[in-house]
């Protein structure tokens, strides 16, 4: 069996010009979305995908402010720049990008953020409020996650899902949003005792664990569902992802590759986020 490839680049593109057309009604009304964005130090990733964030918000008519920090800036200053942009009026989305050096509290650093600017959905409040099933902003790359499956009709109600990772960007809220589809939800990581045991269970398998294709086709249930959140850099300079692409895509029935997947869609529904905050703040000026 060769698997169907979710084409994440495609759906992003798809995401995009939907997200185009409201930003165009909103700047009808006089209002441009924006996002702010902030980067500490300089790893060689993160400026990657900051860049990356730029492009997709220029594509889709949505302002981006950029400001970087040394690697040893003192915190107080990116909380004053935090505060600064909490107060601007025409900032509505702000990320902060992730990991910051090793002298900030990062979470800290993300309560610090206006819970109605908070793109990320890292919020203490925005995770509750998504654990009530009440999300107002849902985490880029579970969101993106979510979209991929609906994209390709997955059945998530009484399904089998099987997340590996349980970090509190992916795998915790991609295990509140599989719940909440009705999905049977385990949550693997590396304590776990048995992992093929669980994952050759899924129905939808979800990898977030970030080690090089440590997921190969003999832990995978023929027909299921993979989703490859890793992204790894290789010694050879290429990209991969927690999945063993070549033996997984011949048990399962759909999967995503990386690069091209998963990782296109996280800018996409950071893109979402950010309109969906302008056009709150547009009209609950107050909110
Ligand atoms: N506050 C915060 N929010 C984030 O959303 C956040 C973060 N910090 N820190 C780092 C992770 C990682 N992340 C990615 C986004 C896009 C790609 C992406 O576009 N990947 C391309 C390849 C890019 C490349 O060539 O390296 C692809 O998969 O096709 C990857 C990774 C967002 N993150």
């Amino acid at each position: 069996m060769t698997a169907r490839l979710i084409d994440g680049h495609a759906l992003a593109a798809t995401v995009r010009s939907d997200l185009a057309t409201r930003a165009g009604a909103l700047k009808a009304r006089g209002i441009t979305p924006a996002l702010a964005v902030i980067l500490v130090g300089d790893d060689a990733a993160s400026a990657v995908y900051v860049r990356n964030k730029i492009a997709a918000c220029e594509k889709t008519g949505i302002r981006s402010l950029h400001f970087s920090f040394a690697g040893d800036v003192d915190p107080a200053v990116v909380f004053a720049k935090i505060d600064e942009l909490n107060r601007d009026a025409e900032v509505h989305g702000i990320l902060v990008q992730l990991p910051l050096p090793k002298q900030f509290e990062t979470d800290a650093v993300l309560e610090t953020i206006a819970v109605e600017k908070d793109v990320d959905g890292f919020h203490a409040q925005n995770i509750g409020a998504l654990a009530q099933g009440k999300p107002r902003f849902i985490p880029c790359t579970p969101y993106g996650v979510m979209k991929m499956l609906a994209s390709i009709n997955a059945s998530l109600e009484g399904a089998e899902a099987v997340i590996v990772g349980r970090s509190n960007i992916v795998g915790k809220p991609m295990a509140l949003l599989l719940l909440a589809q009705g999905c049977t939800v385990t949550i693997c990581h590396s304590q776990t005792r048995d992992l093929a045991f669980h994952t050759r269970r899924a129905d939808i398998l979800i990898a977030a664990v970030g080690r090089p294709k440590m997921i190969t086709g003999g832990m995978i249930k023929p027909g299921a569902v993979v989703i490859d959140v890793g992204i790894n850099r290789l010694p050879d300079g290429k990209l991969c992802g927690d999945v063993d692409f070549a033996s997984a895509s011949e048990v399962c029935a759909a999967i995503t590759p990386v690069p091209g997947g998963v990782g296109p869609m996280t800018i996409a529904m950071l893109l979402a986020n950010t309109l969906e905050a302008a056009e709150r703040l547009a009209l609950h000026p107050s909110f």
